[in-house]
């Protein structure tokens, strides 16, 4: 396995990334970084959360001049939340070599971005859009830049911001210009972006059988539009997820379902585009800080992001197409964990079932809907689990007293299933309401790369090749690879 050491890193590079808890090079960081160091255009696939930032970002801060007052790396990024977490990423990469980023969105305030621009980057993370708006206004210039990345590739293409890569691309040098391209997914139609804007790029790519990770349990449960939510809330009952995202399909559904998930007395919030940037990020960070435990999302929230301690993805409502599929249950599983994605379909919804399942070459096992008892059962284990922790650690002297008084009064058996019922969050039945779905149909993938034929204008993204208005949106966390599952390095090798 390889070291940071090995591939002519600068020491101050190395340092940071060794202070950041990465020991070892993912398999992807391993065959890119000497590449980028050399100057060679990229592209680059691997499956979700196994480092394609530091794959880019590590020897892209390496190639940065700190002495030179000028910007030369550009990364774009589709959401605004994705563009947050790559920059602080790269700032922790350039940190000890002195490498100066910044990010602009959408969504926020010129005034805010054109001071920290003043303080001259060495690298900018941007949305398209509102990089567009300061190049505009002569608050960014683009003739300096060296590097040029773009995550999330293929769905700055599906975003419909097509016109605008070109645009922000024809501004940067045309002959010396690297140009880097990431993504878990490479459908074939990123070819004519490849070949109109990259010099002579290495590929390097998974095997196509290997697109999903092998270790996120991919399920389904075939079930009726109504009992969706019942489902959902059973699910989460009985599986306990530390931290889960649920996908829905629109805004109005993503807000109906966080809703009704809080009514039933769940701590979740929703997160989609027409929310302001302040209540995005406070419910982003909110999420990550453990507040709230589901997060509800379009698929604003299907790329790129990574949060720690992500044990379960629902699909509520089958993504559009998928790609989509394959990065939404990515935000599962990273960094060498393991986790558990369940996606919900309705009979008529099967045959995109199995249209996702031919694109991620992976079976969806099937399970049945789970019962209310399973739902209590799975209550009841983790308060038992809950309780058997506290008292293993034995801080409850304040608590002593009193218990052995309940014990003068009541056998312990009868004392302790009182204390489990009143702890256990029992099955909440509460009746609410949802906008049903239609189901979604499957169409034949064409070019154009099978956007699904119902448009619908509640949604976060933009069908194939529509020109989009401003601007998109989406944060970031450290560990050591493999640091739950030592396998993991090997099996991705
Ligand atoms: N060499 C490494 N050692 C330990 N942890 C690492 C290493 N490289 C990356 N990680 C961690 O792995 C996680 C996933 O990384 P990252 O977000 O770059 O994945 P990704 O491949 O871009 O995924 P996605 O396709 O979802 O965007 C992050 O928490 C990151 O800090
Ligand atoms: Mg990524």
């Amino acid at each position: 396995m390889a070291n940071f050491e090995q591939f002519g890193l600068d020491a101050s590079v190395v340092q940071a990334v060794t202070n950041i808890g990465f020991t070892e090079a993912t398999p992807i960081q391993q065959e890119t970084i000497e590449l980028v160091l050399a100057g060679k255009d990229v592209i680059g696939q691997a499956q979700t959360g196994t480092g394609k930032t530091g794959a880019f970002g590590i020897p892209l801060v390496n190639r940065i001049d700190s002495s030179n007052p000028l910007v030369q790396g550009l990364v774009l990024a589709p959401t605004r939340e994705l563009a947050n977490q790559v920059e602080q990423a790269l700032r922790q990469f350039g940190r000890v070599k002195g490498v100066r980023t910044t990010v602009v969105y959408g969504g926020e305030d010129f005034g805010k971005q054109i001071r920290s621009l003043k303080q001259r980057p060495h690298i900018i993370v941007a949305t398209p859009g509102r990089l567009l708006d300061h190049m505009r206004r002569k608050t960014i210039r683009l003739e300096s830049i060296e590097t040029v990345v773009l995550d999330e590739a293929d769905e700055m293409l599906n975003m419909g911001f097509i016109e605008d890569i070109e645009t922000i691309l024809a501004e940067t040098p045309q002959e010396t210009r690297q140009t880097l391209l990431f993504s878990a997914t490479m459908p074939k139609r990123m070819e004519s972006l490849a070949s109109k804007f990259m010099k002579n790029p290495t590929r390097i790519a998974v095997k196509a059988k290997e697109v999903t990770m092998e270790n996120i349990a991919q399920q389904f449960i075939e079930v009726h539009e109504r009992e969706k939510f019942d489902v959902l809330c059973r699910l989460i009952d009985l599986e306990t997820p530390d931290l889960s995202i649920v996908f829905g399909r629109t805004k109005r559904r993503v807000d109906e379902l966080a809703e009704a998930l809080i009514k039933r007395g769940y701590r979740a919030e929703g997160l989609h585009g027409d929310l302001n940037q302040a209540k995005r990020n406070s419910v982003l960070r909110k999420f990550k800080e453990g507040l709230i435990d589901v997060l509800v999302a379009t698929d604003v929230a299907a790329r790129g992001l990574d949060i720690s301690g992500v044990t379960h993805v629902f699909n509520f409502d089958l993504p559009q197409d998928p790609e989509s599929y394959v990065h939404r249950i990515g935000r599962t599983g990273r960094a060498g964990r393991s986790g558990i994605a369940i996606t919900l379909a309705t009979k008529p919804e099967r045959e995109h079932v199995k249209l996702i399942e031919s694109v991620s070459k992976r079976r969806m096992t099937q399970r049945p809907k789970p019962t209310y008892e399973e739902a209590l059962e799975g209550q009841k284990q983790s308060t038992l689990n809950e309780l058997r922790e506290l008292a293993a650690k034995g801080e409850q002297d304040s608590y002593r007293v009193a218990a052995k008084e309940l014990l003068q009064e009541t056998d312990a058996v009868t004392a302790l299933a009182a204390a489990l019922k009143l702890l256990t969050k029992e099955p909440d039945q509460t009746p609410v309401k949802l906008t049903s779905e239609a189901p979604l149909r499957t169409k034949k993938r064409h070019g154009n790369g099978g956007r699904d034929g119902r448009r619908h204008n509640d949604r976060d993204r933009r069908p194939w090749g529509q020109k989009r208005g401003r601007d998109g949106r989406r944060s970031g966390h450290q560990r050591k690879w493999a640091s739950s599952n030592g396998k993991a390095g090997k099996r991705l090798s």
